[in-house]
C-alpha cells in the first residue's frame, strides 16, 4: 500500500501531515513510534491525520498523534500546518478553516503575508479540567517533585500546560524539570511544561518540553499557554512576542472569557510516498 504525505514544521516544530480524505491510512501505536523515530523513520515531533469533519458545521477532523504515539488533543503549530496542508492540497479553497480536534473546534485563517491565525479557542484554568490535581484555581500552584519545590501556572489549551517562570531559558534546567513534571502525579494525564522568562510586558523567550516529544523547537499551544498564564499572574499583557528557540509567534488575548489568538508561519518541506 502507498501512502502519501507532506513533511511540514511550524518554527522548527516538525510534523508528518497525512490526508485522510482521499487515503484511508491507520498506524498502529508502534508504527507512529517507528515513524517518529529520526534515524530509522521519517522523524517528526508529531504525525497530525487530517480527516473528514465529524460534524457538519466543520470542514475537516484532525487528529494529533505524539512521537510516542500517544493520541492527543491539541497541536498550535500542527493547526497552522494543516491550515497550509489542507488549502495546498486543493481539499478547501477558503481561506478560512474550520477544524474539530479531540479537544473541540478551531477557526483557522491563512493570511495574505503567508502567515496563519489559529483562533486556539478560551484558555480553561478549572483544574479538573486540565486536569490537575488542585482544591482550587491558583494563580501559581507550588509542585514538590523529588527534592525540587517548583512554582507554576496551569491551563489547557486543549491540552495540558504547566509554564515556570525562570530568569533565563538558556540556563533553565529543562531536562531535569521537565520529565519530573511531564508525568507528575499531579497531571493525571501528564502535562506539557514550559520555561518563561520575561522580557517586557509585551515579549518573552520560552522552552518547551511536551508530553509525549520531549523538548521541541517550538510550541504553539505552549506558547499560548505561557501568555495566559504570564497575563493572568499580572505579568504580560494582551498582544505578546513569544520567542522560542525556532523563532517567534504572537499570542494575543483579550483576557476573561475571550478566546487567544496565535499568529506564525507554516513551512512545507516535502512530499513523500510511504511504503506499508
Ligand atoms: N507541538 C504542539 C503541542 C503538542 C502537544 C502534545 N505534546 C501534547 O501532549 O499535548 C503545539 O505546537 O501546540
Amino acid at each position: 500500500m502507498q501512502v502519501q504525505f507532506s513533511k511540514m514544521h511550524g518554527l522548527g516544530n516538525d510534523f508528518m501531515v497525512i490526508d485522510n480524505v482521499t487515503q484511508n491510512v491507520y498506524f498502529s501505536t508502534e508504527k507512529i513510534q517507528q515513524l517518529a523515530d529520526r534515524n530509522f523513520g521519517i522523524g517528526f515531533d508529531q504525525l497530525l491525520m487530517v480527516e473528514p469533519p465529524y460534524d457538519p458545521e466543520e470542514d475537516f477532523h484532525y487528529r494529533i498523534f505524539n512521537a510516542d504515539g500517544s493520541e492527543v488533543s491539541q497541536c498550535g503549530n500542527g493547526a497552522r500546518c494543516f491550515a497550509r496542508f489542507v488549502k495546498s492540497k486543493g481539499l478547501i479553497n477558503r481561506s478560512k478553516i474550520r477544524v474539530s480536534t479531540k479537544s473541540g473546534k478551531m477557526t483557522l485563517y491563512l493570511e495574505k503575508d503567508g502567515q496563519v491565525t489559529v483562533n486556539m479557542g478560551r484558555p480553561e484554568f478549572e483544574p479538573s479540567k486540565i486536569p490537575l490535581k488542585a482544591n482550587k484555581h491558583e494563580k501559581t500552584y507550588v509542585i514538590r517533585a523529588d527534592d525540587h519545590t517548583l512554582f507554576c501556572g496551569a491551563v489547557s489549551m486543549g491540552n495540558p500546560h504547566c509554564v515556570l517562570e525562570v530568569d533565563n531559558v538558556d540556563t533553565a534546567d529543562v531536562h531535569t524539570i521537565g520529565p519530573l513534571l511531564e508525568r507528575h502525579d499531579r497531571f493525571p494525564e501528564g502535562v506539557n511544561v514550559g520555561f518563561m522568562q520575561i522580557l517586557s510586558a509585551d515579549h518573552i523567550r520560552l522552552r518547551v518540553f511536551e508530553r509525549g516529544s520531549g523538548e521541541t523547537l517550538a510550541c504553539g499551544s505552549g506558547a499560548c499557554a505561557a501568555v495566559a498564564i504570564g497575563q493572568i499572574q499580572g505579568k504580560l499583557g494582551k498582544d505578546v512576542r513569544v520567542d522560542l528557540p525556532g523563532g517567534s509567534l504572537r499570542i494575543r488575548w483579550q483576557g476573561a472569557d475571550s478566546t487567544l489568538k496565535m499568529t506564525g508561519p507554516a513551512e512545507h518541506i516535502y512530499d513523500g510516498q510511504l511504503t506499508l
